[in-house]
């Protein structure tokens, strides 16, 4: 079993058990209460075609598979108050538990702190979890390609679309990255980790970017250690970059945005 595969399996079992405690018509009556959702594809800048700077999406991760604990993140609101500040266009929060030691209620913690839109970063394997998002006031959804059928890709975007969502599709391969497309995703992103097998290799972004057609907003995901790599993913054609780790051990998260920012708009500047 893939490490995914095995992630998955842990999202299914709690699915379970929330499942049990909230009906899936409890969550349609929140998700209709919520304020209404903020677009993350104009917050990206997917409206401008020239997309002359590099936007940045920061993210509470709290711990991961590949590396363990990452940060004792004692305040998320706080923390994303710092990465508004900082001028990241969306935050994300990883609401896995098992692995990632990510909660709702993080979620909760982040929407109620923020006015930008908020990506609910899960393993999103049932259509519950698109309503669970919506109810828990979050604007984006990740859908891994990997993890699903393309019946299910073209399902679960079409809900999120219906819910005035956003959704990142996220590709890791060729095969991915054309399916994605097929779709007609309009953020699509590239994470260059593996997550089969959690290696990193920064140059997938540079191999797979090129063959997405001009339309989508394309997010480099992953690998982010300095603005080094900001500027590489850029060169490359990335509109946005997701970054955790970088930020959740740094202490001063809110410079570092700032200075992936400057390097990403300048490599975007010079292509
Ligand atoms: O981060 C992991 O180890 C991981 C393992 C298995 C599945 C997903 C994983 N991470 C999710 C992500 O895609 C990252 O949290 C996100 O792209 C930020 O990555 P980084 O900046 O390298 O922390």
């Amino acid at each position: 079993m893939s490490v995914l595969q095995d992630i998955v399996a842990g999202v299914r079992e709690d699915l379970d058990a929330r499942r049990q405690a909230v009906s899936l018509t409890q969550l349609q009556e929140r998700a209709a209460q919520a304020a209404p959702p903020l677009d993350a594809f104009a917050a990206l800048g997917g409206n401008d075609p020239a997309r002359p700077d590099l936007r940045v999406i920061a993210e509470v991760k709290r711990r991961s598979p590949s590396k363990g604990e990452l940060a004792g993140i004692a305040d998320p609101a706080a923390l994303a108050a710092q990465y508004r500040d900082g001028g990241a266009s969306v935050i994300s929060v990883l609401t896995e538990e098992r692995r990632f030691g990510g909660s709702l209620a993080d979620l909760d913690a982040v929407r109620a702190a923020v006015d930008i839109p908020v990506l609910r970063k899960d393993f999103t394997c049932d259509p519950y979890m698109i309503w669970e998002a919506r109810a828990h006031g979050a604007d984006v959804v990740l859908l891994i390609v990997a993890a699903l059928t393309d019946a299910e890709l073209a399902e679960y975007l079409a809900l999120t679309h219906q819910l005035g969502m956003n959704a990142i599709v996220e590709t890791h391969t060729a095969g991915e990255v054309a399916r994605a497309v097929a779709v007609g995703a309009r953020i699509i992103g590239i994470n260059v980790r593996n997550l089969k097998t959690l290696d990193v290799d920064r140059g997938v972004f540079a191999a797979l970017a090129p063959s997405i057609p001009e339309g989508p907003v394309v997010i480099a995901e992953s690998g982010v250690r300095n603005a080094a790599d900001v500027h590489h993913y850029a060169e490359h054609g990335a509109n946005a970059i997701l970054v955790g780790e970088a930020l959740v051990t740094d202490a001063t998260p809110l410079e570092r945005i700032t200075e992936f920012k400057a390097a990403g708009s300048a490599a975007i500047g010079a292509r």
